[in-house]
């Protein structure tokens, strides 16, 4: 699986009408931060709703590695006996972070600020993913890394024995690179400042006050000034995981596009720094109601209901890629089945994801007959309405999980069957998404 095993082939249909409950899986981010957090915490940290996708079960084997106590008594249900901020210990095995740019990016964060080398690979997707963005400021404290040409995993990285503080502006929009600096802050003295011009997800700030970190956020004139007071002691703490807004994404669109459809999905996160997409399907005409706003876990949830209804395309909003930018692959297939055309401008990080998702989704799109343009750091899809897709085309996923979930969601609404190449990695974030969808009515396997 996530680029290491067999292929898995996947085919999806149209079926009548999606109807009923999806309950879809724990948030992603939030899961890895609660098992790293509880690692450099001291005591006991329970976590309920924990999303058990390989990427986050990487990440649990990788704090095991560096010395913390992680048990899983459950479904959903985790314990981690942390070591404390600085306890971590040398890792004897190479750390595989398989298919997870957020574990490996945070992961090193963590350990950087700590005497201690660990090495670090991935998959064949995550080997050819950036990670300078990760190890330059991590230089800044004093910490090393040896990686291959253009800072490609396999990579060691050289913990800093006497780390100092450091002050980063973020030159990219990225969760995962100022959620590495602040987490190699923890082990700093003094202050560690992180400004980001563009605000990204915030649940590692959310999460470290919540463990007793010290953490104030400020927006100023460069943008939001994130300042940590360092070598602070986390307190374990109860985390109980928010269901995941961009897993929700597809049981949610797929509803939107097959006729007739109407389903609930209890319990999304609506955390506003991640709910860009459901502003964007809005705005598109979509029906969805938000119903029972309240706070679950420390975040903003709701209940969505959503119908099927006629949809228009739009121009996105680029200033809102960073509150969606894992939810492109599926609006390129919403804004597929619209009327009219569907303009995604300032995409460009789409391209170092899992795949370059703007490449993946233009080219499966235009096998199944949809008229796309694309530049560097733009989409554009053209809609062909309701049931309008011709569909009949195999996708290639390129090792990932929502290229894969999108074309799927894609063929229940096509005239033809949609197949993709290799649905394994729909694993790394949705494993149950197969059996979810069939639930609902949807034709789709894995045959
Ligand atoms: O911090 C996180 O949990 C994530 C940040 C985002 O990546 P970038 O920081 O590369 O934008 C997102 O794409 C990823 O799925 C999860
Ligand atoms: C980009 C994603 O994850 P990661 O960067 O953690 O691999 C994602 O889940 O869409």
């Amino acid at each position: 699986m996530s680029g290491h095993g067999q292929a898995q082939p996947m085919t999806s249909r149209r079926n009548g009408p999606l109807t009923g409950r999806a309950e879809v899986p724990g948030d992603k981010s939030i899961s890895h931060r609660a098992l790293i957090l509880g690692a450099l915490a001291v005591g006991e940290t329970k976590i309920t709703g924990l999303l058990e996708g390989q990427d986050v079960l990487d990440t649990a084997k990788a704090m095991r590695a560096f010395g913390a106590e992680v048990i899983h008594h459950g479904p959903g249900s985790w314990s981690v006996h942390g070591v404390g901020v600085g306890g971590f210990a040398e890792p004897a095995e190479v750390i595989d972070c398989g298919n997870s740019g957020t574990g490996v990016r945070l992961i090193m964060g963590c350990m950087a600020t700590s005497p201690i080398t660990a090495t670090f690979t991935g998959d064949a997707s995550l080997r050819k993913r950036p990670m300078g963005r990760v190890t330059d400021p991590l230089a800044l404290f004093g910490a090393k890394a040896y990686g291959r040409k253009g800072g490609r995993l396999p990579m060691t990285v050289v913990g800093a024995a006497s780390p100092v503080p450091v002050r980063y502006a973020t030159p990219v929009a990225s969760a995962q690179v100022k959620s590495a600096v602040l987490l190699a802050g923890l082990n700093a003295p003094g202050q560690t400042v992180v400004i980001e011009r563009e605000a990204t997800r915030d649940h590692s700030e959310r999460m470290l006050v919540g463990f007793g970190a010290e953490l104030t956020v400020e927006d100023g004139a460069e943008g939001r000034v994130i300042t940590l007071t360092g070598q602070p002691e986390l307190k374990a703490q109860t985390v109980a995981v928010p269901r995941d807004p961009s897993s929700a994404a597809f049981p949610v669109c797929a509803a939107l596009v097959v006729e007739g459809s109407e389903i609930f999905v209890p319990g999304v996160s609506q955390n506003l720094t991640r709910n860009g997409l459901y502003l964007t399907l809005v705005e598109m005409g979509a029906d969805i109601a938000f119903e029972n706003p309240r706070e679950e876990g420390g975040e903003p949830v709701a209940d969505l209901r959503v119908r099927f209804g006629p949809l228009k395309g739009i121009e996105v909003p680029p200033e809102r890629a960073p509150s969606m930018i894992d939810e492109y692959p599926i609006l390129s297939v919403v804004a597929a089945c619209a009327e009219g055309r569907t303009v995604m401008r300032g995409v460009k990080e789409l391209r170092v994801k899992e795949s370059d998702r703007i490449d993946a989704m233009a080219r499966g799109l235009e096998a199944c007959g949809v008229q796309v343009e694309e530049d560097e750091d733009t989409l554009i899809v053209y809609g062909m309405g309701a049931g309008g897709v011709p569909g009949g085309a195999t996708c290639k996923t390129h090792i990932d999980h929502r290229i894969a979930m999108s074309f799927l969601v894609l063929g229940m609404a096509a005239q033809k069957p949609v197949s993709v190449d290799d649905g394994s990695p729909i694993a790394t974030s949705f494993p149950a998404f197969l059996p979810l969808m069939a639930r609902l009515g949807a034709d789709v396997s894995d045959l």
